[in-house]
């Protein structure tokens, strides 16, 4: 967990108060209905207060309609500040983010080997850039040739630079970041303004924040009540006019305020907003709000094995032959598979048979065809121009091979494959036509404490699977260091995201997180798809959710802070909804008391007058936002419970809560007011 940043400074707050004036224009106000209908409240009685006779013959006078629209003002005013206060520290670290992407020149790459100096700004897809030590990376793109340590404290704020190199999937460098040592030549990957950077300034700074679904729907909920509630006062009308209690407009403005949720219609943004903003405080850049809702419903947690549960840095550790062949033999073969395999693997296998000895002439593969490896082949090597074809990749696939090519598979293979398996290392098997020379051993580390958080999201019910293309015995032997409550091995990209949807066919909310090429269309395919900032470009581009860490289990986080965002809005709309039923009992009686002392059994608040009813609680209707930006901002506490009892605990909390609430509030303004001889 990260308190990396500050969170609200006096700057932040006093930018707010001014935007709060700034979101009075009506154009923004009306999406937000409930306020809208206050903002039209306030402008009413402002020209009351100017004229009071205005629109019937006045008979409370200038003090009064002064007073209800300065109370309604500073209603909108607070719900406005809430907004703001919930936007201003994503603005105020866009602005930090703006001054990293300051104009660099780069190095372009000419046809001729020469360099020509660009501004950085004007890079284009495809340019290739040279970038030394101590040199800013100018945009996106991926390393296509060298291995560097990069800085990238200005994007993920952690001071240890990490290591990037061509081929695999840790050659995406992102602008913006600085290379410490040595030097890369990269392929750039987005257009001027596309960039990460770019993308991540205009979220943070909510700058094509959209409402959620769950929002939207919400918010028509209350726009409904609000019209429910102005077709209620107009009814009133008539029946006061019989009663011959007089209403005129003010406390009918006032009294409709009070009734329609305005404490929910003026925090709803914030907490969405809120929501967000604390992801991003847990260095995750979420796309969408959409995505952190989604994941505060997750059911399953899909991931991938190599680079999210396991560091990912597969490096040979052995070379082990078959019975009949020899060592040294082994050696050669898996170096030949090799020589030209620009992943990590392939050159840790390289870096291996040197140690043991080996070595090659410059060109002596120079005719050689390459076979890169792919995820959907699982192997890879070279076709010498001879016609030998030398392969390296999972067992079973290069069983397949060499069963296809009329050979026979040694008699000790599954033994050796086994015991590497069960160490949790992925064996490699090596072959040249139809005969299997033996297995490479590549180690992996599973990153540290991941059991303890597997099972905390076993605990909010969230089930866990691990899906890899490596076999199913050193699939199930991290599935069980790691924690995770399933596997699926021998996994090609297509396998995952059939898995995703076999869930998703459940009914089931599914999150993946992942950092490979071959992740992306399962990351795109999830309802959460989690990138690893490690990992390659497409996956980050697939996925809604980018965790700069690379933590997988960033994702507990991630699903507590939706989980959390959804039970605020939930809490503070119950409470909204029953304060207002409170309200309309509170001032009801007190209004009609005077023509219906039948009415005195209901009148249990005893307030001084009926205007004292009306202003105390149309005081108490407007303090309480301010009052409830807190809860909005930090969200609800939140504990792993079940759903069930999360939503009895609420209710009670939020909905009693919420209906004694404002009956001693506003019988505490009522108190005041009267002590002070306003009413
Ligand atoms: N450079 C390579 N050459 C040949 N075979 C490889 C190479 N790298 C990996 N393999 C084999 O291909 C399999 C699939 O690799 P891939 O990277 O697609 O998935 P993975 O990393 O094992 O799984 P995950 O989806 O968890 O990352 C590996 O388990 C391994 O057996
Ligand atoms: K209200
Ligand atoms: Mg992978």
């Amino acid at each position: 967990m990260s308190a990396r940043k500050k969170t609200i400074t006096k700057d932040i707050a006093a930018q707010a108060a001014l935007d709060a004036f700034k979101k009075l224009n009506p154009a923004v106000m009306i999406k937000n209905p409930v306020m809208f209908i206050v903002e039209v409240g306030t402008a009413i009685t402002m020209l009351l207060s100017i004229w009071p006779a205005l629109f019937a013959a006045d008979h409370v006078g200038r003090g009064y309609n002064v007073t209800v629209f300065i109370i309604l003002l500073f209603t909108v005013l607070f719900g406005n500040f809430a907004e703001a206060l919930a936007e201003g520290r994503g603005k105020a670290q866009a602005d930090t983010l703006r001054r990293t992407k300051s104009e660099t020149m780069a190095k372009v790459l000419q046809q001729d080997g020469t360099t020509r100096n660009v501004p950085s700004t004007q890079l284009k897809k495809g340019d290739i850039v040279r970038v030394d030590a101590g040199e800013l990376i100018p945009t996106d793109g991926e390393i296509i040739e060298g291995l560097a340590s990069i800085d990238e404290s200005a994007i993920t704020g952690e001071s240890a630079p990490v290591i990037k190199e061509a081929g695999g999937d840790f050659s995406s460098v992102t602008g913006g970041t600085r290379v410490a040592s040595d030097y890369i030549i990269m392929k750039v990957m987005t257009d001027p303004g596309e960039s990460f950077l770019d993308r991540m300034i205009s979220l943070v700074e909510g700058a094509k924040r959209q409402k959620t679904p769950n929002e939207i729907a919400l918010t028509t909920l209350l726009a409904v009540l609000t019209i429910i509630f102005m077709i209620v006062i107009m009814t009133m009308v008539p029946m006061a006019d019989y009663l011959n209690v007089q209403l005129d407009i003010a406390t009918l403005i006032a009294l409709l305020v009070c009734l329609i949720p305005t404490t929910i219609g003026a925090l709803l943004s914030a907490i969405g907003i809120a929501g967000m903003d604390r992801v991003t405080q847990f260095n995750v850049l979420a796309m969408s709000g959409k995505a952190v809702e989604a994941a505060g419903d997750i059911d399953t947690l899909i991931l991938d094995k190599t680079g999210t549960i396991t560091y990912g840095n597969r490096m040979a550790a052995e070379f082990i032959p078959v019975k009949g062949t020899a060592a040294k033999e082994m050696t050669f073969i898996a170096l030949q598979a090799s020589v030209k395999d620009e992943t990590p693997e392939g050159r840790s296998i390289v870096e291996l048979a040197k140690k043991l000895g080996e070595s090659w002439a410059e060109n002596e593969y120079a005719s050689a065809e390459i076979v890169e490896f792919t995820a959907e082949t699982r192997m890879s090597g070279l076709d010498l121009s001879n016609g030998t074809k030398i392969r390296k990749g999972a067992v079973d696939a290069i069983k397949k091979f060499v069963g296809a090519n009329g050979g026979s598979i040694p008699a000790d293979l599954d033994e050796i494959t086994n015991r590497i398996s069960r160490a949790g290392g992925t064996p490699l098997a090596t072959a040249v036509n139809n005969r299997i020379y033996g297995v490479i051993y590549l180690k992996d580390t599973v990153k540290p404490g991941l059991k303890e958080r597997f099972a905390e999201l076993r605990a909010m019910g969230i089930k866990t699977i691990m899906c890899t293309g490596d076999n199913p015995l050193t699939a199930a032997t991290i599935a069980l260091e790691a924690g995770v409550d399933d596997f699926i091995a021998e996994a090609k990209p297509e396998d995952k995201i059939a898995a995703i949807k076999k869930e998703q066919q459940e009914g089931k909310l599914v999150a993946m997180t992942g950092d490979g090429t071959n992740d992306a269309p399962a990351l795109a395919q999830a309802d959460v798809g989690l990138a690893m900032n490690s990992g390659t470009m497409a996956a980050k581009e697939a996925a809604n959710m980018i965790d700069l860490d690379s933590d997988p289990t960033k994702l507990l986080s991630v699903v507590s802070i939706g989980k959390q965002l959804l039970i605020t809005r939930g809490a503070l709309t119950t409470f909204s909804i029953s304060n207002d039923i409170a309200k309309y009992f509170a001032i009801i009686p007190a209004m009609f008391i005077l023509a219906m002392p039948q009415l005195d059994a209901l009148n249990i608040m005893n307030l001084a007058s009926p205007k004292s009813a009306i202003l105390s609680a149309l005081i108490f209707n407007a303090i309480i936002i301010p009052l409830l930006i807190p809860i909005a901002m930090k969200g609800v506490k939140f504990r792993t419970l079940s759903a069930d009892r999360l939503l009895t605990r609420n209710v009670l909390i939020y909905g009693v809560g919420g209906i004694i609430v404002p009956f001693v509030g506003i019988k505490l303004i009522d108190l005041v007011l009267y002590s002070l001889n306003i009413v």
